[in-house]
C-alpha cells in the first residue's frame, strides 16, 4: 500500500492475572488486555530507500537503506510470499545480524531485530520507505507485555505495508478486527515476541491482537494455540505496582527452563499445580462473581505467586511490594508477567476504604514504586487515519508524536478515544 498520509496502529499491553511461565510449557493462562497501550506512527520517509525507527521510549533511533536488507537470503530460502514457520528462519535470522551490528545495546538490538525479521517478511525490496515511530503509556520491560504490544503494532503496520491485510477489514463498522486479519496479526506477532525472548507461549501477543480478557493454552503439537474469550470477565478491584526493577523477560524465561533441566519432576510439579489453579480460577470467574468468589480469588492469588517464588521469578522488590500489602491486610498480591523485577498485581478486598488504598499507594512511592490506575478487558489492536478534510497542518507531525513529554500527554493526544480528526481505517 503506498502511504501519502500518515497512519497510527495502537495495541495494547496486558495483565497475567494466573499461569505465567507454565503458559510457556503449555498450560492454561488468564490474561486481561489493560488501557495501557503502545501507539505506532508510519509517516512516508523523505528518502523512498529509507527505513527509519524511531524509539524514544528506549532511545534508540536508525535508519537502513532498504537495498542493503538481504532479500536475496529471503527469496532463496523462503520465496517471495510470507511464509509462517514454526521457528524464525535460521538464516535470515543469521543473514540480518550484518544489518544489525551496529547496535550494541541489547534492548536496542531486540527492538530493531523484531522489526527487521518482521519488515523482511511482510515487506519486499520495492516497498517505499517508511518512517516508524513509537510511543507507549506502558512501562517497558515491566511485566505488562510491552513487547507483544509493540510486535503487535509493527505486525500490523507492516502488514499493511505490505499488502497483506486490507485497511477495510482492520476495523468494520463494530470496530472490531475481522477474525482473519486478526489471526494474521495474531501469527505474525508472535514470530516478533519469539525475536524479543525466544520461547513466548503467545498469550502477551493474542491479548494485545483480541483485546478483552482470556483463557490462553499453547498446545506442544504444530496445532494452533488455544484461545477461550472470557466475555463476562468480572471487574476487579486492584492496584497495579511497578517496582521498576528493570529485568528481561528473556532471561528469566530461560531461567525458568534451566530449573527444569536441573529439577525436571518437581517443576513440572509445580507447573502442574498452576495448571489446575488456573482452572479453578477460571471456574470462579465465568459464574456470577459472589464474595465467596472473590475470596476464593484471592487465595489462588496468594498461591500462585507462592509459585513463582519456587520457580525463582520473583525479586526482593515484589516480595516488598507484596509485604507492605500484606501488612495492611489489604487484598492478595502476585507478580505479574515475567518477574525478576517489573510489576505486581494487588487484588484488593472488597471492604478495604480508599484511605487504606492511598496510605498503601503512598507506601509504595516511598519505596521509588509507582502504581498505575488502569481499567481491564478494553480494545485490542486497532488502526487510525487522519480524515480526509483534515488539513496536513492539524495532523501531528512524527516531531510532535516524539515530543509528547508525559504518559497523560500520549492518551490525550493519540488515546483512541481522544484522537480528533482521525477515523477507523
Ligand atoms: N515502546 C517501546 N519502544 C521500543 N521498544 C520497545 C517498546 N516497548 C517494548 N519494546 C521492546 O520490548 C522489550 C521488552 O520486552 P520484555 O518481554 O522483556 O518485557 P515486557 O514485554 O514489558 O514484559 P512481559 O514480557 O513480562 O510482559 C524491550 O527490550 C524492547 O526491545
Ligand atoms: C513469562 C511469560 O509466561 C509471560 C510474560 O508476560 C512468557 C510467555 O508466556 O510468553
Ligand atoms: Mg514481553
Amino acid at each position: 500500500m503506498p502511504v501519502t498520509s500518515p497512519f497510527l496502529v495502537s495495541a495494547p499491553g496486558k495483565v497475567i492475572l494466573f499461569g505465567e511461565h507454565s503458559a510457556v510449557y503449555c498450560k492454561p493462562a488468564i490474561a486481561a488486555a489493560l488501557s495501557l497501550r503502545t501507539y505506532l506512527l508510519v509517516t512516508p520517509s523523505q528518502d523512498p530507500d529509507v527505513v527509519a525507527l524511531e524509539f524514544p521510549d528506549i532511545k534508540f533511533s536508525h535508519k537502513w537503506n532498504r537495498n542493503d536488507l538481504p532479500w536475496n537470503v529471503l527469496n532463496n530460502v523462503v520465496g517471495e510470499k510470507p511464509v509462517l514457520t514454526e521457528e524464525l528462519v535460521p538464516e535470515l535470522v543469521s543473514a540480518l545480524a550484518n544489518n544489525l551490528d551496529s547496535i550494541a545495546s541489547s534492548l536496542h538490538y531486540s527492538a530493531a531485530y523484531t522489526f527487521l525479521y518482521l519488515y523482511m517478511s511482510l515487506c519486499h525490496k520495492n516497498t517505499q520507505g517508511v518512517t516508524i515511530s513509537v510511543r507507549s503509556t506502558l512501562p517497558i520491560g515491566a511485566g505488562l507485555g510491552s513487547s507483544a504490544s509493540i510486535a503487535v503494532c509493527i505486525a500490523t503496520a507492516l502488514a499493511l505495508l505490505g499488502e497483506h491485510i486490507s485497511p477495510a477489514l482492520v476495523r468494520n463498522e463494530k470496530l472490531t478486527v475481522e477474525t482473519q486479519e486478526a489471526a494474521f496479526i495474531e501469527n505474525w506477532s508472535f514470530m516478533g515476541e519469539k525475536c524479543i525472548h525466544g520461547t513466548p507461549s503467545g498469550i502477551d501477543n493474542a491479548v494485545a491482537t483480541h483485546g478483552g480478557a482470556v483463557m490462553f493454552q499453547k498446545t506442544n503439537s504444530s496445532l494452533p494455540s488455544v484461545r477461550t474469550t472470557m466475555r463476562n470477565f468480572p471487574s476487579l478491584k486492584l492496584i497495579l505496582t511497578n517496582t521498576t526493577q528493570p529485568r528481561r523477560t528473556a532471561d528469566l524465561v530461560a531461567g525458568v527452563s534451566r530449573l527444569n533441566n536441573e529439577f525436571p519432576k518437581t517443576t513440572t510439579a509445580i507447573l502442574n499445580a498452576m495448571e489446575s489453579l488456573t482452572h479453578e480460577a477460571y471456574n470462579l470467574m465465568i459464574k456470577p462473581f459472589d464474595k465467596e468468589a472473590k475470596d476464593t480469588l484471592r487465595k489462588l492469588v496468594c498461591i500462585n505467586h507462592g509459585l513463582l517464588v519456587a520457580i525463582g521469578v520473583s525479586h526482593p522488590k515484589l516480595e516488598k511490594v507484596k509485604m507492605l500489602a500484606d501488612e495492611m491486610a489489604i487484598g492478595q498480591t502476585k507478580l505479574t508477567g515475567a518477574g525478576g523485577g517489573g510489576c505486581a498485581i494487588t487484588l484488593l478486598n472488597d471492604e478495604v476504604s480508599e484511605e487504606n488504598i492511598e496510605k498503601l499507594t503512598l507506601l509504595y512511592k516511598e519505596e521509588g514504586f509507582e502504581t498505575y490506575e488502569t481499567t481491564l478487558g478494553g480494545k485490542g489492536v486497532g488502526v487510525l487515519i487522519p480524515e480526509e478534510d483534515r488539513a496536513e497542518s492539524e495532523i501531528f507531525s512524527v516531531k510532535q508524536f516524539l515530543e509528547f513529554s508525559s504518559r497523560d500527554q500520549i492518551e490525550q493526544t493519540v488515546g483512541v478515544t481522544n484522537l480528533h480528526g482521525w477515523r477507523y481505517w
